[in-house]
């Protein structure tokens, strides 16, 4: 993998290395490493069935490796016993595409779930009081508690799927898509929600997105999923400096020329300072080394 800044000297919550996974023989990861960084939001892009999805499963335990090493948080994926499992899984948060909400419970009991799960001894009434705060964290009205996720819209169900991620105040935030099938303005919200909640809540959000505006908003550095592997992860202009097929027809083919477009749009927009959060670089200078 080509690291673009290497220089950085931070924590990594997330370290994968030498990650292998197939289907029946067929390969979908084939040594693949990716280092995630305490704090950033880090956006991973790749083509349809590149396996972003299945490096997400594989990072929270839901899908077994071949072959690979996935730290998190300091823990060994598959080397911990049942109580450090459990106490790990209570310290990520995910957002599944479609937000997969349970449709017989309301958009409340939605996020109650991961708290009886976790914490079966906190008493209903406080329960309840912790899910109307999620709810209304993930940017939704209070009366949103209590309606079926049949009553919302998908921006809204996306939200409620947000208030459940959040439920448990994770470290760790996993985003599927968040932004697909949003409108424009509903998908600017949300990006928008995702930084301001990083920011305030300290968190590290892995981000897998086809959307090049969310990357372009709110994204501090990309991993290109290809050729089974990370292939780089760097800010979009150390990306851009790289002459690889995908990225360049990726970033600057004609809708990654339009989205970055907007994003210059915006930050010479005085007055669309409280619109779009302005790129956020926490790397450091490009080294153009590669890592490994
Ligand atoms: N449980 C499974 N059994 C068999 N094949 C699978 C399974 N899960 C994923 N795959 C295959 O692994 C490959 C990667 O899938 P994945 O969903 O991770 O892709 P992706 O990059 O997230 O794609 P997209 O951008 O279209 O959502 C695909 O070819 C998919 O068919």
């Amino acid at each position: 993998m080509t690291d673009l800044s290497s220089d950085y000297e931070g924590e990594y919550p997330i370290v994968v290395e030498g990650l292998v996974n197939a289907f029946d023989g067929f390969v979908v990861h084939q040594d693949l490493s990716l280092k995630v960084r305490k704090g950033e939001i880090l956006g991973v892009v790749g083509g349809s069935g590149t396996g972003k999805s299945v490096l997400m499963r594989s990072i929270i335990g839901l899908q077994q490796p071949e072959a690979g090493e996935i730290t998190v948080l300091g823990h060994k994926m598959g080397e911990s016993t049942d109580e450090e499992g459990i106490d790990l899984r209570s310290r990520w948060g995910v957002l599944f595409q479609g937000g997969a909400l349970f449709s017989t419970l309301t958009v409340g009991e939605n996020v109650e779930v991961p708290l009886k799960q976790f914490f079966p001894e906190i008493a209903d009434a406080l329960r309840a009081d912790i899910a109307r705060f999620k709810v209304r964290l993930a940017g939704l009205p209070e009366e949103a508690a209590a309606k079926y996720p049949s009553e919302l819209s998908g921006g809204m169900k996306k939200r409620a799927g947000l208030a459940r991620a959040l439920a448990l105040d994770p470290e760790l935030l996993f985003l599927d898509e968040p932004t697909a099938g949003l409108d424009p303005i509903g998908a600017d919200a949300f990006d928008r929600l995702t930084r301001g909640l990083a920011d305030t809540l300290g968190l590290t959000v892995f981000l897998i997105t086809h959307d090049l505006d969310t990357l372009h908003a709110i994204c501090d550095r990309v991993a290109v999923l290809a050729d089974k592997k990370v292939i780089a992860v760097g800010t979009i202009p150390e990306l851009l400096a790289l002459d690889h097929p995908w990225i360049q027809e990726y970033f600057n083919g004609p809708r990654g020329r339009a989205a970055l477009g907007a994003k210059d749009q915006t930050s010479n927009d005085s007055t669309a300072e409280a619109r779009v959060p302005a790129l956020h670089d926490n790397s450091g200078a490009s080294s153009g080394e590669p890592e490994a």
